[in-house]
């Protein structure tokens, strides 16, 4: 048996099976603080690394949306197939100035979608504050992101997360109503 945090989420999984939306990202990519930034529109950037799983709801006038983030540190990355099949889209979120590990970024979110050729994935290039962030287009051909396929929505945003306490920024709040719309969409 796998560890008790996996346990716990597979027993929930049944009831909400099929409308969660999976938030998969490199470790340090921002995963966790955009999550937070979404669905209290008042920034906290994370400091610590998800250990396991980070579930997280938001309910906005369009829909119901229940996040699954799984930690993006090499050991928990191979959990991270397990939770396709059954969920309503992938978010993959990158760190852009993160130059070094793009190909590694690139050739895992292009393993996870191989055998879905349909599942919504919406990109979010964060840390765009940060001085040498790679710009969208810079970002759109480093993760090959012409290759995922004809048939499959795909979005590219650029996001950050500001320093604590400020509002969100207005990429963070079309970020949340593309995903509120999509997701309306799907169900
Ligand atoms: N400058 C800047 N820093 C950010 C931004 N978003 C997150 N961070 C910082 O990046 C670090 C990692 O953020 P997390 O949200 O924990 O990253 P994660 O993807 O959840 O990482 P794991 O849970 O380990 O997979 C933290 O120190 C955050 O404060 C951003 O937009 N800009
Ligand atoms: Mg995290």
């Amino acid at each position: 048996p796998g560890p008790s945090w996996e346990q716990a989420a597979w027993r929930s999984w049944g009831e909400v099976a099929g409308k969660q939306i999976l938030v998969l990202g490199l470790d340090g990519a921002g995963k966790t603080s955009v999550l937070h930034s979404l669905a209290t529109s008042h920034v906290k950037r994370s400091t610590a690394p998800t250990e396991g799983i980070n579930a997280v709801c938001i309910n906005t006038e369009e829909a119901k949306m229940e996040f699954l983030e799984i930690g993006g540190s090499e050991s928990l990355r191979s959990y991270w197939k397990m939770y396709l099949p059954r969920v309503l889209m992938l978010i993959y979120v990158v760190d852009s100035a993160d130059h070094e590990r793009f190909p590694l970024a690139k050739q895992l979110l292009h393993q996870l979608i191989q055998n879905d050729s349909t599942l919504p994935v919406v990109i979010l290039a964060n840390k765009q504050d940060l001085k040498g962030a790679y710009c969208i287009t810079d970002i759109h051909d480093a993760l090959a992101l012409s290759e995922m396929g004809d048939e499959r929505k795909m979005f590219l945003i650029g996001t950050h997360v500001a320093e604590d306490g400020s509002e969100i920024s207005s990429s963070m709040k079309d970020a949340k109503e593309l995903i509120a719309q999509l997701v309306s969409e799907t169900q």
